[in-house]
This record gives C-alpha cells, structure tokens and sequence, in this order.
C-alpha cells in the first residue's frame, strides 16, 4: 500500500467508523463528544443548481451514477469514497448502510442513493444532514473522498418547504465553515463568476482562498468569440490554488448515454486542441483536477495528523474521566448490591453530616431558627392583650366567683399565667418545624449531591422517603417534648418569684403609715381599683418574661436533642431495616440505572473504542512514511 492510499484510506475508515456512531460534525449542546469526523480533512462540492456538481463527480469517478432530475436531487450529503484497485479488476461500489451487497450495476447505485435519500427525508422534498456513504473500487479512479451536498438554490420550488433555501445553506455551511473542509467550488463558465454561489459563499468562509480549489464548468458552452481565461488565470478571483477548466458531457450528451470514458477523452481532446487553453491544457480536465485533490488531500491529512492525534488522546482522557464518573455497570448478585447501596448510604451520610456540622451550608440555618425566629416569634405573642387592664380585671373577678379575694387573687393570678403560658405552645411547635423543615431540605441537598447516587433515581427517591420518615418521626417526639416544656412551666409555677411580690405591694401603704387613721389606707383603697389591677398585669408578665427566657434556652436544646442530634446518629435506621428485608430481586429494583445514564456510559465506551481503533491505525500508518 503507497502511503497516499493509506492516508487516505485511514481518513475513509475513520469517517465511516464515525457516521455508525452518529459523529457527521455539527454536536451541539452539552452532551455533545468532541466530533473527530469535524477534525478530519474533507473535500466538499459547493456548486448552486445546476453548476455541474454532479457532472464533476461523474467525470471524477468515470460512472454514471448519481441521481438527476428537475428540483433539490441531492437531498443528504453524499461521501463519495473512491479506492483505487489494480489493472484489470472488476469495478464495484458499496454503502455503508449495505455492508455486504456489492454494486456492478451502477444504475443500481444511483436507484439505492435515491431510496436512502427517501428513507430518511420521505418523499418529502426535505433536506437532512445524515450522510450516505458510497465507496468505489475502481481502477479508474485515484484515491480520494468528495462529499456532495445538495445545491444551492435562490428560490424554493413547488413542493418543496418555504425554507429550503435557507436549509440547504446552513447544511453546505456546517462542512465549509470547518477549517478542515476544502471547499471544491463548482461555477459554470457561461454565468459571471461574480454571481458564482459557490464563489460567494468560500469567499466568506475561506476569504483568503487557502482550502478552495475552484472549478469552472461548461467552458464548452461559452459563447463564440469569448473564453474564460480571465478567470482560469486567476486575474477574475484570485485563489491559493489554480483554477481548473472542465468539460463535462451535454444533456444531450447523457441523453445519449454517452459512455463516461469517452467523454474524458473527448475533455481532454477539448483542451489539446484549444486555441484559448491549449498552453493550460495539463492543468485542465476533470482527470487532471481529481489527482489535484487526491494529491492535495493526502497532503493536508498528512500535515494534520499531529492535531488529530492530539484530538483523539485528549478526547480519549476526557471520555476516560467520565466513564470514571458514571460508574461501572450495577453488580448482579444480591450480596454485591446491598454492598453497593450501603457505600452509598455511607456517602450520602457523610455529606448530611458535613451540612449539619460545617464544611457545607445550611446547618447554620438551624441556629438561625432558635437565634432569630424562636425569639422573634416569643417577642410577638399577644401578652398585651391577654394581659390589659379589662381582661385581667375579667379573669381575676370570674376566678374569685361570688367571694371577691382578700389579699392577693391567687386563683385570679393562676389563670392569668396558664393562659399566657398557653400561648409559648404555638412558637415551641413553630421551632420543631422549622428546623423539621431545614433538616428535609438538608436531605434533598445531601442526596443531590452524592455523586454516586446520581446514577440511581429509583433508590435516590426511596432514600428520600426513608429519610423523610424518620425525619417525621423525630418531629413528633421533638414536639412532645417541647409541649411537654411548656406543660411543665403551667404544671408547676416558682413560688419563689411571687414570694417577693406582697412586700413590693407593702410599700407604698408603709409610705402613707401616717395618714392612716385619718383615712383608710391607699393599699386597701386600691384593692379592686385599676392601679392593683395594672400591678396584677405587671406582675404575671414579669413571671411570663422569666418563663419566656427559659423557654428560649430549652426549646433549642429539646429540638437539637430530639431531632438534629437523632437525625446524625440514626437518619437512615428507618432505610437500613426496610433494605434488610428485601429480596436479591427488589435490591436490583433500586439500584435501577437511569436509561439516559446508561445509554450515555454506552455511548462513551463506543466512542472510546472508535477514538482508541483510530488511534491504533493512525499511529500505524503514521509509522509506514
Ligand atoms: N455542455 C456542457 N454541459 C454541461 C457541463 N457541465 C454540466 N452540464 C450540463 O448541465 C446540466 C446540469 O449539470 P449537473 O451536473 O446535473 O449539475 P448539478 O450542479 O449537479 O445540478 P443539480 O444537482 O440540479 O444541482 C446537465 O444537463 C449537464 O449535462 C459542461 O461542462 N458542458
């Protein structure tokens, strides 16, 4: 094998090994691989309607074999791999998409590129972007790959869609932008080249012409007295690389079924004898301009094979790190599975733990509940209304019955304190939740971010709900014991505070001893006016401030002892008893893949391989020069 059929041989093989995988350039989105077939140096054949695109190609390969007909014929780019064979064998063709059916017939071939075409665009007059690969064995032909892309058009037809012109652009645009796409130009010579379509388009994409091998058609149909050498001189539009005349057959010409071999003939018999491009002639000619490409081809595939290679090891690396990522495929014996759910049990635990105790937020939001929102909610409670002077002056008076009291109204005292105490019930209840609360969210976090969790949807959820129950279950018992706080507060007042009280209300009638047998005494004056009412509201809500200051030390500690501190030692308890009982069967039911998880570790692993195989046969053709 020369090293130019090797090369080129390599980037075939490379190309048709990406097309199985769905690479034909153009990934997007975040999922999309690195594309090789986009690093790949490719000849695209840019011509609008009618050039003679397909006369070119025709001429190129020395087949009859593309479609024709009026309107939008090529309708999916078409890789055309020609292989050259020896002297004297037979020549054939092949599809990608039918590996083992080998083409004698080359009408055949150009029937099954319009079957393929419909088979993915229907009868629709639709473009699409998936390729068809051909491969020609011939004698005839020099080694070389060509893509043919539908041809550019100014004005949908009818039948077919408002924007084709627009799709057809942006496809033949997706292969010319590449940097790696040289772009064969297609113009006939009997339209100004500064209407070219082909022409427009590579200067924008190419301005300086380095990847554009301009071809100019119909030279034959010139008229008199004119020629185009003003542009196969390169004075019309200068290129890098010279321009090369062609003469392909007339309609008439394929009418006839003028046989292929004779038309290169008679091309090259056209030029020969050409008074305006005889002094051109070697450089003419469509046999001429197919070992151009073939020459040039091989080498810009030589000269990138270095960033290739660089393409593959670095994509090889990343896919690598991913597969590492996603994870070996689930074990399928029970013991390994249960093994496997409980490392990551163990993960997701570690991280709860980490958000409760530093390291990740959140366990602060606990402490802003008891720091802000407990005392908040404590200051808020409505002791001003429970406590005004009509109210007490009610509640005193109905707890004396019909004997008013006679010194202090200790009934009337004991209910104005059991009912504000009632009032601590609803921020001690408030407290457990929140925190109930911030612990669930702590959870979700937690389990979004257990990598190894990630793969499996259907245990993330039942983690979830285990978790959540027993979340549930220490709410409960954190809300007993903050009722029962408050409970305790009712059940049994400090005497000691109200020990102090008689001697307070004592003063002020020592202060007036002096007056006291002209007038009855003010403290007994005041019995049941508003100042010994007002005292009563002052007293209780001294009392209530106390008990209210306690509560803000002990409703913390019931709900970090009940629930914080219960959730770190035995959050997933609830998870690991209901695991234990579960058969090999139901455990797989768990560790359930997500499809799209497992579609993906497929498709990096066929990526890997592709991109491992291409390495192997670059480096083993790199070796041959
Ligand atoms: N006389 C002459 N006719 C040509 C030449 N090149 C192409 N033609 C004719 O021009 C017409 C269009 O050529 P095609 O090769 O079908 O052009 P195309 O660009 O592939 O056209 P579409 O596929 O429709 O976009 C055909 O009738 C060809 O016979 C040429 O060099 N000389």
């Amino acid at each position: 094998m020369t090293t130019m059929e090797s090369l080129i041989g390599l980037v075939n093989r490379i190309q048709r090994a990406c097309t199985v995988l769905g690479d034909y350039g153009g990934g997007t989105g975040d999922n999309a691989f690195n594309s090789l077939w986009e690093a790949l140096p490719t000849v695209a054949v840019v011509g609008g309607q009618s050039s003679g695109k397909s006369s070119v190609l025709e001429s190129i390969v020395g087949r009859d074999f593309l479609p024709r007909g009026s309107g939008i014929v090529t309708r999916r780019p078409l890789v055309l791999q020609l292989h050259k064979t020896e002297e004297g064998t037979e020549e054939y063709a092949e599809f990608l998409h039918l590996p083992k059916r080998k083409f004698i017939d080359f009408a055949l071939v150009r029937k099954e590129i319009q079957d393929e075409t419909d088979r993915i665009t229907g009868k629709s007059k639709q473009i699409s972007p998936v390729p068809i690969h051909l491969s020609i064995f011939s004698p005839n032909v020099v080694n070389l790959t060509l893509i043919d892309l539908p041809g550019l058009t100014k004005v949908a037809v009818e039948g077919q869609p408002e924007t084709i012109v627009e799709d057809i652009e942006s496809m033949v645009r997706t292969y010319v932008d590449k940097p790696n796409c040289i772009i064969l130009a297609i113009s006939p010579a009997n339209q100004d080249i500064a209407t070219s379509d082909a022409i427009k388009l590579a200067k924008e994409v190419d301005p300086t012409g380095e990847r554009t091998f301009g071809v100019l058609t119909k030279l034959d149909l010139m008229d008199k007295g004119t020629n185009a050498l003003e542009v196969l001189e390169g004075r019309s539009y200068k290129l890098q690389h010279p321009w090369v005349g062609i003469v392909n057959r007339s309609q008439a010409d394929i009418n006839r079924n003028a046989d292929m071999m004779l038309a290169r003939r008679k091309e090259r018999e056209y030029f020969d004898t050409s008074p305006d491009y005889g002094h051109l002639a070697s450089k003419m000619g469509s046999e001429y301009l197919a070992k151009l490409l073939s020459k040039h081809l091989e080498s810009v595939i030589r000269s990138r094979i270095p960033s290739i290679l660089s393409l593959i090891n670095k994509s090889i690396e990343e896919l690598e790190r991913e597969l590492d990522r996603l994870g070996k495929p689930v074990a399928v014996d029970a013991g390994a599975q249960l093994y496997t759910i409980l490392e990551m049990c163990r993960a997701f635990d570690k991280i709860f733990k980490e958000h409760l105790d530093g390291g990740r937020p959140g366990g602060d939001r606990i402490y802003g509940v008891f720091d802000n929102q407990l005392p908040a909610a404590l200051k808020k409670l409505p002791f001003d209304r429970h406590l005004s002077l009509q109210s007490v002056k009610r509640i005193v008076s109905e707890a004396d019955g019909y004997q008013p009291h006679l010194i202090a109204p200790e009934q009337g005292y004991r209910r104005l304190i059991e009912g504000a105490l009632g009032y601590f019930r609803g921020p001690a209840e408030a407290s457990v939740d929140a925190v109930h609360f911030v612990l669930k969210e702590l959870v979700r976090k937690s389990i979004a971010e257990t990598q190894e969790l990630k793969r499996f949807p259907s245990l993330q959820v039942e983690l979830a709900l285990a978790a959540n129950t027993s979340l549930e279950k220490f709410r409960e018992e954190s809300k007993k014991s903050v009722i029962r706080l408050v409970e305790m507060e009712s059940a049994y007042l400090t005497a000691e505070f109200f020990r102090k009280l008689p001697q307070e209300m004592e003063r002020p009638a020592v202060a007036n001893s002096k007056n006291q047998a002209a007038s009855p005494s003010p403290a007994a004056q005041d019995l049941y006016g508003d100042g010994h009412f007002r005292r009563i509201a002052s007293n209780v809500s001294a009392y209530v401030s106390m008990v209210s200051d306690t509560l803000r030390n002990t409703i913390p500690k019931a709900c970090v002892y009940c629930q914080v501190r219960q959730a770190k030692l035995a959050l997933l308890n609830y998870f690991y008893s209901q695991i234990s009982k579960r058969e090999g069967k139901q455990l797989g039911l768990l560790l359930d893949e997500d499809p799209a998880l497992m579609g993906r570790r497929l498709e990096c692993a066929q990526r890997l391989e592709l991109y491992k195989k291409a390495r192997d046969e670059i480096d083993a053709v790199a070796w041959v020069r």
